[in-house]
């Protein structure tokens, strides 16, 4: 019988890029040893040659979907603006979201000019009823903008149900001429310096939008990036997905713990472990190696709760406290 092979899509750009979203990072917390997607130096043809069963290739986020579609892929890593961009015309059906993984967090946001006195998306339209000129909008998500504008109390106020033009290149659809939504390749923001009345673009840290001089007068949606199935994705290639799901979320959930190492006296060893467990601040109890005055204890903790407990145990005699980041976290 011939192996199995899963295909994946790995993320060229934002999604692979050391300040941003790592997810060669990810795979390597994950255990996969990868070859050919260090970030900058990504081949189109990547390797994980500690599993066989999966074949990865490089691809640009935009084209993932349509490459699941197409069953070109199997499963991709992809932002959920992306997978909705692609889908929203079609009811949302033949694209599976195995799961999201926490990274790549962004907004898609409508902006105008920062002195505009536009204080929504309904308060644009409506402030703009006696407009003669077409509102033109710039944005790398045509599909998700006009379904924002149709769903408008002050588009529909204004349109009803006309259908506003959009323009990918040359290609052009839709009946109301005075609102024109026009494909952006990138840098959307740029757009608006040179004419455009509003741009529909995501954001993360907000810097490009300050750049620009632009404020935010509405939200799209909020994304992250997820491990996405098409329809080729099924029976043993659905559970190797799962699978790798599993290990990539394990890695994800780990950077939320810190692994706390620290000796305690061995007759105070009870306490500390009855309080540890009574706290909750460990998975399932502490592990303790007992040596011959001292025992060492071991917990895995939430981040979050990390200063209070070093507080706490400092109270309870610890000494040699020792702290590490864990790689991969599997409850
Ligand atoms: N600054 C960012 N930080 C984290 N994720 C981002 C950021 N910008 C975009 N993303 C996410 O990365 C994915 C791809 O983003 P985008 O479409 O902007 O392309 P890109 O990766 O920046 O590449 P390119 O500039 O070639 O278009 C999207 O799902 C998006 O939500
Ligand atoms: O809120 P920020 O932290 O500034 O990040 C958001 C910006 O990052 C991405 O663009 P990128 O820099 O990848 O260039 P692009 O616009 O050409 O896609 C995105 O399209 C935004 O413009």
């Amino acid at each position: 019988m011939k192996a199995m092979k899963i295909v994946l899509g790995l993320p060229k750009g934002s999604l692979n890029n050391v300040n941003r979203g790592n997810t060669y990072r990810l795979f390597r917390d994950a255990g996969y040893e990868v070859k050919g997607y260090e970030p900058g130096r990504e081949e189109n043809e990547i390797e994980i040659t500690n599993d066989p069963e999966i074949k990865a290739y490089l691809t640009r986020p935009q084209s993932a979907p349509v490459e699941l579609n197409r069953e070109m892929l199997d499963i991709a890593i992809i932002g959920e603006d992306w997978v909705r961009e692609e889908s929203i015309n079609s009811g949302n059906g033949s694209i599976k979201k195995i799961g999201d993984l926490d990274y790549g967090q962004t907004r898609l946001i409508v902006a105008v000019p920062q002195e505009e006195p536009y204080r929504s998306l309904e308060d644009f339209f409506l402030k703009n009823s006696g407009r003669e000129r077409p509102l033109l909008c710039f944005t790398e998500y045509p599909n998700l903008t006009r379904d924002f504008f149709m769903k408008n109390p002050g588009y529909r106020e204004l349109f009803g149900d006309s259908k506003p033009v959009v323009q990918i290149r040359g290609l052009r659809d839709g009946d109301n001429e005075m609102v024109q939504i026009i494909n952006s390749d990138g840098a959307t923001e740029v757009y608006i310096a040179k004419g455009a009345d509003l741009i529909v673009d995501n954001t993360q840290t907000g810097s490009s939008l300050r750049k620009a001089g632009l404020k935010i007068i509405d939200t799209i949606m909020e994304s992250s990036a997820g491990l996405y199935a098409g329809p080729s994705c099924t029976g043993e290639k659905l559970e190797k997905a799962e699978m790798i799901f599993k290990q990539l979320y394990g890695a994800t959930k780990a950077r939320n713990y810190f692994d706390v190492k620290f000796n305690i006296a061995n007759h105070r060893a009870d306490d500390v472990v009855e309080f540890l467990v009574r706290m909750k601040y460990c998975s399932d109890e502490p592990t303790v190696v007992r040596g011959r005055e001292f025992s060492q204890v071991n917990v895995l903790i939430d981040k979050s709760r990390f200063p209070e407990m070093l507080e706490e145990i400092k109270g309870f005699g610890a000494s040699a406290i020792v702290r590490e980041n864990v790689k991969q976290y599997i409850e």
